[in-house]
């Protein structure tokens, strides 16, 4: 069938290549005319495990395309995907004017000629914005057009977004309208995966609510962590002893320096800011957030306690980017940490697989550090290695080529992804979360 995606950044461009890779004929809408020349040209304009293929190939056999006009779009998708940013305002609360801008450009591209229309809020929204949608729609739209709003949230994690979208654990979609549903229906019947049918609110609470439980998951570890810390316990053999109970499970049951990224900081904000506006002052998110930064502040008093002061130390940092396998900066604490190491006077050299360049064009950092070229050239010389983001080539370091590279043999490593008996064996000393 055909489908449209307005914004083509890290959702839209995956959905939409993953739509069109189950056999859908897309067209992705993006108002950065610089982003759609480089997908027109071949390029990707973000790093994501298998995506470049998938677009080159679906681009050839002419189920993708890419424009930078949204009347265009509207033309031609039956199903219109809304997926444009919804960044956090200074209080916490959704800045949802990208959603009101796409909503009555569609309005106005709408015409009663080209039929019903079904428009699906994919962009990570506060509850009850598709009757916002859908108000906006019906104010700003010729009379005459027929459509109908539904809420598709959208789960995929950056780094294996390819893979969450072609084999998602399920599918959430909400709607009031009978058509829209039953496009719905057509658009995911592709896939195997359980499809749950709610209403729009319903839909849109349950993203929020998952970011949130994800982000109270690893919290929640992380507290258990500074427990174990101050009683000698061992904080991976605590998650794997939680996590083997089936109704908690072992995945984000990973101490480490907290959550970062592009969604759960502004997503557990904004749920606290919606339920606040609903008159339920969730206090238990707010200590979600107060764990979560107290995390750098502790693994830095580590650092202080042992390297005494951070001045003209030289200091490596293996990871840039919020987690592994993406080139992802934004919200990303290895940042965070090494502007703070910074400010305190340290010298330091970074390293990471794929986000340099894009840490480099944040600007922040640029002229301030050094990065070097891999992973062992960034600890020459250097007093100290900080591991700031999992990946897992990290954990399998050389130790001996290590030891041969660094000036003092201190390792803090912030996403236990060592052994610390194996890396102590081989005289280094090493200190980590919870353990
Ligand atoms: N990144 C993730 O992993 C992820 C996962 C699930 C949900 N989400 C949610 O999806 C939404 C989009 O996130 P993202 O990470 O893809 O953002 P992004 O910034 O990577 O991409 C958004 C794109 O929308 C484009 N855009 C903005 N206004 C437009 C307009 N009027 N017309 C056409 N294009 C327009 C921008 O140019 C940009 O390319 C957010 O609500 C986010 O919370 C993100
Ligand atoms: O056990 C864990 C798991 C993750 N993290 C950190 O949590 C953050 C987020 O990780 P992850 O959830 O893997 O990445 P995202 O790509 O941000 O994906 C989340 O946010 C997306 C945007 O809303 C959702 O679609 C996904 O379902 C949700 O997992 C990163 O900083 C990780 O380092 C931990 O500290 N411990």
């Amino acid at each position: 069938m055909k489908i449209t995606i307005i914004g083509t950044g890290y959702v839209g461009l995956t959905t939409g290549t993953c739509f069109a890779e189950v056999g859908h004929e897309v067209c992705c809408v993006d108002n950065n005319a610089e982003k759609v020349k480089m997908l027109l040209d071949g390029q990707i304009p973000i790093y994501e495990p298998g995506l470049e293929e998938l677009v080159v190939k679906n681009v050839n056999a002419k189920r993708l395309q890419f424009t930078t006009s949204t009347e265009e779009g509207v033309k031609h998708g039956e199903v219109v995907f809304i997926a444009v940013p919804t960044p956090p305002q200074a209080d916490g609360s959704v800045d949802l004017s990208f959603i009101e801008k796409v909503a009555r450009e569609i309005a106005e591209s709408m015409t009663p000629e080209m039929g019903y229309r079904c428009i699906v809020d994919k962009s990570t929204v506060p509850v009850k914005t598709g009757e916002k949608v859908g108000e906006t729609i019906r104010r700003y739209a010729p009379a005459g057009v027929e459509f109908g709003i539904a809420s598709n949230p959208e789960f995929l994690r950056e780094g294996c977004a390819v893979d969450d979208l072609l084999n998602p654990d399920r599918i959430v979609f909400g709607t009031n309208d009978d058509r829209a549903g039953e496009l719905m229906q057509k658009v995911y019947a592709p896939f195997v995966a359980p499809v749950l049918v709610t209403d729009i609110e319903s839909a849109e609470l349950i993203k929020h609510a998952a970011n949130s439980f994800l982000a109270l998951k690893i919290s929640y570890i992380n507290a258990v962590a500074k427990i174990c810390e101050k009683s000698g316990g061992d904080i991976e053999k605590v998650a794997e002893g939680i996590g083997m109970d089936e109704r908690i499970g072992r995945s984000f049951l990973n101490a480490g320096l907290g959550y970062g990224g592009s969604c759960f900081p502004k997503d557990v904000k904004a749920f606290i800011a919606i339920s606040e506006s609903l008159g339920y002052p969730f206090q238990l998110l707010k200590e979600v957030e107060n764990i979560n930064a107290s995390q750098m502040t502790h693994f830095l008093d580590k650092i202080r306690e042992k390297l005494w002061v951070l001045q003209d130390k030289k200091i490596a940092v293996w990871g840039l980017a919020f987690k592994q396998n993406t080139d992802d900066v934004r919200e990303s604490v290895a940042i965070r940490l090494i502007k703070q190491m910074v400010e305190e006077g340290a010298q330091v050299t970074a390293y990471d697989p794929e986000a340099i360049g894009t840490a480099k064009t944040m600007g922040e950092l640029d002229g301030v550090i050094e990065f070097a070229d891999n992973m062992y050239d960034c600890l020459d010389d250097a007093e100290a290695l900080v591991i700031a983001t999992e990946w897992p080539q990290f954990a399998n370091v050389d130790i001996a080529e290590l030891k041969k590279r660094m000036r003092s043999h201190l390792i803090f490593d912030g996403r236990n992804l060592l052994d610390p008996e194996t890396v102590k064996a081989q005289g280094v000393e090493y200190y980590s979360i919870g353990r």
